[in-house]
């Protein structure tokens, strides 16, 4: 009693704080044990809380250490277990760490796991429907199903690849002026230009031209991409607080970017209408879907419109995500061949044998499918560098994986770190080197197959892969047919240490600069 009295004597400006301070206290001790109690009633090993801010391998992300860190080191520490439990600050994870634990939840039991965490207020109209945010199955499937086609490579084959060769023309023009010039090159700048450029054109017909002044629509992109405090904080509270409604600046996509995409799609299909054209793209999926409105019976949680903006989005969203990844690969890639002359000659070698047995001396569709020993390459990066420190699933259901005891409930929120996984001896011998052989048709076995989760697992891995694939290839191959590349910025291999410390991506923290020597010169 003497205390309280004491405490309120102070003036309300200093008891305030320590008020709400204890009460959240106890509201955290409140959340720690009741979980605490779930996982042990569960079966489910967990590590237990640090004082109050859930565990202190993550008190220094965000500042020092990219997430990937502290994962790896409860990864490795938990050797003996299929999967642990702990708290980042309150909010409960479940870290899976065996593949087959991991293929068991996110294929078979993908009914009972479906959400990928990033399930928003089903209040919103657009950002529970975007293909990665879904938390609606039958939304996410008949989204999933009409985008389908757009991803099939072989839209790019034949005429279609002429688009992708005016691209390399453009970006191989850019490297070159940017080379006389003595400068360095930037092979994060140069890919996100080359596949921004693709991207937009492919699927929404649009002329973004990267290398000139940013217009509005590359504004636009940039404002979902910077890793930045507001991005990390928005992404946690999407995830810890699913049920309360957020504010608009702390949403992926805000009122602002909505009205943005629809009238965007709008003025492409009214042009398309104009132009009577026929292209395989998301215009042309959109206007189909206008025509079938009448007789079509849309889900009753939508209208067209906001059907087509959230298709819109899921591209969109799919493809920056996507384009993150491919110029993540890309560089990465870059700095790993930069590092290892051999397997530039190798690649080099490739494109020459592979352009032969087609008779061409430029890339087609043709050529970059057959280039098998990039596409190792592209594998190996991925290994060693996975787009993501977390893939994620929630609990919609309880249920109990097949052979095991573990009981999961509803709202568990699974993580996968493929970045641990992949760099675990377990399943990729010396699994720091970058050994684009271990993915050749010959080494391939069920057990790394299995480890492999650069692209994800289950019905809701990545559909835009092979898309991204073929452009990165396509980007590479060009550049190391005429180049030697060698490293400027990163002259050891990178780790995690060298990633962003903001980001949830595993991205480099600095520019990958290259420099890139014309083969005709050297062979003089
Ligand atoms: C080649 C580089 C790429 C990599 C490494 C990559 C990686 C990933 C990963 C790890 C996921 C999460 C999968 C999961 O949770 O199981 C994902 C999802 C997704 N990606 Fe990609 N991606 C790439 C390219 C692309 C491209 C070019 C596009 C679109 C044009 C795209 C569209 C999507 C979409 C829409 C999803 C959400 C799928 C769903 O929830 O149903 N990706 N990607």
């Amino acid at each position: 009693m003497d205390f309280l009295e004491a405490l309120f004597s102070l003036p309300p400006l200093l008891y305030a704080p320590l008020l709400v301070g204890s009460l959240c206290l106890v509201l955290n001790y409140l959340v720690y044990s009741r979980r605490v109690a779930q996982w042990r009633k569960s079966n489910i090993p967990f590590l237990s809380p640090s004082f109050l801010i859930g565990h202190k391998y993550f008190w220094g992300v965000g500042s020092n250490s990219a997430t990937v860190v502290p994962l790896d080191r409860i990864y490795r520490e938990n050797k003996d277990k299929d999967l642990v439990a702990f708290f980042i600050a309150t909010m409960p994870v479940v870290l899976l760490r065996k593949p087959a634990l991991i293929k068991q939840i996110f294929a078979k039991n993908f009914d009972e796991a479906f959400n990928t965490g990033f399930a928003v207020s089903r209040k919103d109209e657009i950002e529970p429907h975007t293909l990665s945010q879904s938390s609606n199955k039958s939304v996410w499937k008949a989204h999933r199903n009409a985008l389908s086609p757009l991803f099939a490579t072989s839209r790019f084959s034949g005429e279609g690849f002429a688009m992708i060769r005016h691209h390399i023309a453009h970006m191989s023009a850019h490297v070159e002026e940017t080379r006389l010039q003595g400068k360095p090159i930037n092979t994060k700048e140069v890919a996100v230009k080359f596949l921004q450029d693709i991207i937009c054109k492919s699927f929404l017909d649009l002329d973004v031209n990267s290398y000139e002044k940013e217009g509005e629509f590359l504004k636009f992109l940039k404002s979902f991409v910077k890793p930045g405090w507001s991005q990390l904080l928005g992404i946690f509270a999407q995830m810890h607080l699913q049920r309360i409604p957020k504010l608009d600046s702390l949403k992926l996509i805000t009122q602002r970017h909505i009205e943005f995409m629809r009238s965007l799609l709008q003025r492409q299909m009214k042009q398309r209408s104009k132009n009577n054209d026929n292209k395989n793209d998301l215009i042309n999926l959109l206007i189909r879907l206008k025509e079938q409105q009448q007789d079509r019976k849309l889900d009753s949680e939508m209208d067209v419109t906001n059907e087509m903006t959230s298709l819109g989005f899921s591209l969109l969203l799919g493809g920056i995500k996507g384009n993150k990844a491919v110029d993540n690969m890309v560089s990465f890639t870059m700095h790993l061949l930069s590092l290892n002359p051999i397997y530039q000659e190798r690649i080099r070698r490739e494109v020459e044998d592979v352009m032969k047995n087609h008779a061409t001396t430029e890339f087609t569709y043709e050529v970059v499918r057959d280039l098998h020993f990039l596409n190792q390459c592209l594998h190996e990066t991925a290994r060693l560098y996975p787009v993501t420190s977390a893939l994620t699933r929630v609990c919609t259901e309880d249920f109990s994986p097949a052979g095991t005891d573990y009981n999961f409930k509803i709202g568990e929120l699974f993580i996968v770190d493929p970045y641990s996984i992949h760099r675990d001896p377990e399943y990729f011998e010396n699994p720091d080197v970058f050994d684009p052989d271990r993915f050749s048709p010959k080494n391939r076995d069920s057990k790394s197959i299995d480890a492999f989760l650069g692209f994800g697992k289950g019905p809701r891995k990545c559909p835009g892969n092979n898309v991204g694939l073929l452009i990165a290839s396509t980007l590479i191959g060009s550049l190391v047919q005429k180049y030697e590349v060698r490293p400027r910025s990163h002259t050891k291999q990178m780790d995690a240490f060298d990633f962003h410390p903001r980001s949830f991506a595993i991205v480099h923290n600095d520019d990958v600069l290259v420099d890139l020597m014309p083969r005709e010169v050297l062979t003089h």
